[in-house]
């Protein structure tokens, strides 16, 4: 798939992961349109991406991904602002298993809720010209990080989410692919929180377990996360991938097909 033409909406934009995958986005010919709780990173962000790709390649737009109106009222200058949508990218996330409800709010209840938002935009049945969403989860989607349990739940709830409504576009004939990006430990402001008693809350006494798999998985560049991003976005025989990136290296995820290998041989023990 093409990006010349195509607009994308990114959640978390304002750094990290999300501004490699807006850069990303921009280079290959697609227009994005920002949204970021940070209004002051959001700002500065869209300055320097003025100068790097005109003013006419972006617009930022102050959003927190937990507020229903917002996220709506986000779509719709997007909207206004490109006359379509055809990539959207819920990437917003943070780490607190201190203030767990907000981590649960952020890391899924919003994920779905732009994961919906989207499909109501793109849709064929709709009206829509059909797109592409990609969620993001964690390695954390696909076991758990020991020092972060709620985090750990927020990204396997991605990952299952983003599979099962993958399943129900296409069988719906939405024209819309969903797939899940689960990174490795990424050189981004979310990793401090390893160290940090007021987010590791009551697990921060497993802080060396997690800093010790961080040195063992290695930390990788936000460029090699937004490789694997693009390939998610413009690969149309993907729908309900996930995709793994580590420093060993990227996979597709297969899941075991339990129901199918369960009725296959009953003489599997769950
Ligand atoms: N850095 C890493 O090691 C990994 C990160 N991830 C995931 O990647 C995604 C991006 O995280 P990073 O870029 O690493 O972290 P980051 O902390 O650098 O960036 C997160 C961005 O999300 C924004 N954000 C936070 N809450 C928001 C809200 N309520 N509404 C709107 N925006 C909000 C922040 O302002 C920030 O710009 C997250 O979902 C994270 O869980 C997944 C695996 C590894
Ligand atoms: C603490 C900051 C992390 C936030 C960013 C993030 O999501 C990073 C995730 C990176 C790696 C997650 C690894 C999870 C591993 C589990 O799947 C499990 O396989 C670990 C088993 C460890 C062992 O050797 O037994």
């Amino acid at each position: 798939m093409s990006l010349k033409g195509k607009v994308a909406l990114v959640t978390g934009a304002a750094q990290g992961l999300g501004k490699g995958f807006t850069r990303i986005l921009l280079t290959h010919g697609a227009k994005v349109s920002l949204l970021d709780v940070n209004e002051a990173a959001g700002a500065e962000l869209k300055r320097s991406l003025d100068g790097d790709f005109g003013a006419d390649s972006t617009v930022f737009l102050p959003c927190d991904v937990t507020s229903d109106a917002q996220l709506k009222d986000a779509f719709r200058r997007t909207l206004e602002t490109f006359g379509r949508i055809d990539i959207v990218c819920n990437n917003a996330g943070i780490l607190d298993e201190n203030a767990w409800e907000r981590t649960v709010s952020i890391n899924l209840c919003a994920v779905v809720r732009g994961t919906y938002l989207a499909l109501q935009h793109m849709k064929k049945e709709s009206g829509g010209q059909g797109g592409v969403i990609v969620n993001v989860a964690s390695v954390a989607g696909l076991g758990p990080l020991l020092s972060t349990p709620v985090y750990t739940a927020t990204k396997h709830g991605v990952v299952g989410f983003s599979r099962a409504i993958a399943e129900v576009s296409k069988v719906c004939d939405y024209g819309v692919r969903v797939n899940v990006l689960c990174p490795s430990f990424t050189n981004t402001a979310i990793l401090s929180n390893i160290e940090d008693d007021r987010t590791t809350g009551q697990f921060a006494r497993l802080k060396d377990i997690s800093k010790k798999m961080l040195q063992d998985a290695g930390v990788l560049d936000v460029s090699e996360v937004a490789e694997g991003f693009l390939q998610l976005v413009t690969d149309e025989g993907k729908n309900g991938s996930v995709l793994m990136v580590t420093k060993a290296g990227t996979a597709y995820v297969t899941f075991p097909q339990v129901v199918k290998d369960l009725v296959a041989s009953p003489s599997v023990v769950l």
